[in-house]
């Protein structure tokens, strides 16, 4: 017989409340993962990290309408709450929050958190509409939840990064932590929108990463960036890959272009990409570490 609890469902603001005063009552540190749910192990592991910093995790499932463009996915986006519950509970969790879009926006809402500068590059130029729509979102359900932790994927980099600056100028109590990228066995970033690809398209897709891969070590070994980038975005275009929004090399922690063509000893760097597979628009982020 199974030992696992079963997780609570929380689909109003006030069940979310009694929840969150139990756990206070019991001193539970509580911990949360922000989700637009169609779970993944990727998922998971945020669930599993957030264990590590917290006694109750919670998290949440809401596609969020503020962050897709009118020509996006938001009426096709997967939806697959009975199995996102099973995969959560296996997982641990305590509780989901199933918000509906009136919970989180009210009637002549008026209010917006806009990060500015991180918003509008890399992934903000070719979604305008998009990092306004997330902290939006979070702030709303980090004053909802009150947690004390979230556990955010570094798949999403840039996210992460406005999340963490968002949370520093409003003065939230909150510990942001960013959590490594699940992949899939050839190396592809685990993604919701993973399941939009065909067959052939699957395949391709595998051989993304494995280009991000190669100019990351190309980097990480001292040779040029630019020449770098280029070889990468010639191999995403020879993998089937098209249009390519960027591959670009950022500081870590600023997203600022690197002053240098090389990356020098302790620069803390990250290689960022997105580019579509069909009508799948597929990103990808590693790590770059300065050796010479
Ligand atoms: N492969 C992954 N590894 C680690 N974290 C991930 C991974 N994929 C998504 N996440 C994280 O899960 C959280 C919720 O993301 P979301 O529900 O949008 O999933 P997603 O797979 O990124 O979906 P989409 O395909 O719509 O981008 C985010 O913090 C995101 O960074
Ligand atoms: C953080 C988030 C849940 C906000 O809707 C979403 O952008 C996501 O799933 O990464
Ligand atoms: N994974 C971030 C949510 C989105 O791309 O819409």
């Amino acid at each position: 017989m199974s030992t696992q609890n079963k997780i609570q469902v929380l689909r109003t603001p006030e069940e979310l409340r009694r929840w969150h005063t139990a756990q206070r009552r019991a001193d539970k540190r509580i911990g949360f993962v922000p989700t637009m749910g169609a779970l993944h192990d990727g998922h998971v592991s945020l669930v599993k990290e957030a264990q590590k910093h917290a006694d109750s995790v919670i998290a949440s499932i809401f596609v969020n309408p503020t962050q897709f463009a009118p020509n996006e996915d938001f009426d096709s986006y997967p939806r697959t709450l009975d199995s996102d519950l099973e995969k959560l509970e296996a997982a641990g969790c305590c509780a989901a929050y199933c918000p509906v879009a009136r919970d989180l926006y009210p009637e002549g809402d008026a209010t917006k958190v806009y990060v500015e500068g991180l918003s509008s590059i890399l992934e903000g130029e070719h979604r305008p509409h998009f990092f306004g729509g997330v902290t939006n979102i979070v702030s709303r359900l980090f004053i909802h939840v009150a947690p004390d932790v979230a556990v955010f994927g570094q798949k999403d980099y840039q996210q992460l990064m406005i999340i963490k600056r968002m949370v520093k100028d409003l003065g939230m109590a909150v510990e942001i932590i960013g959590a490594p990228t699940i992949r899939e066995k050839d190396g592809l970033a685990m993604s919701s929108r993973n399941q939009y690809l065909s067959a052939d398209e699957r395949t391709k897709a595998g051989n993304f990463a494995g280009a991000l891969r190669k100019a990351a070590s190309s980097i990480e070994s001292g040779e040029s960036i630019k020449a770098s980038i280029d070889q990468a975005l010639k191999d995403i275009a020879t993998a089937g890959l098209g249009p390519i929004n960027y591959v670009a090399v950022r500081n870590a922690d600023t997203l600022a272009p690197l002053e240098s063509d090389t990356l020098e000893k302790g620069t803390n760097a990250r290689i960022l990409t997105a580019a579509w597979m069909g009508k799948t628009r597929l990103i990808d982020n590693l790590p770059l570490a300065g050796k010479k």
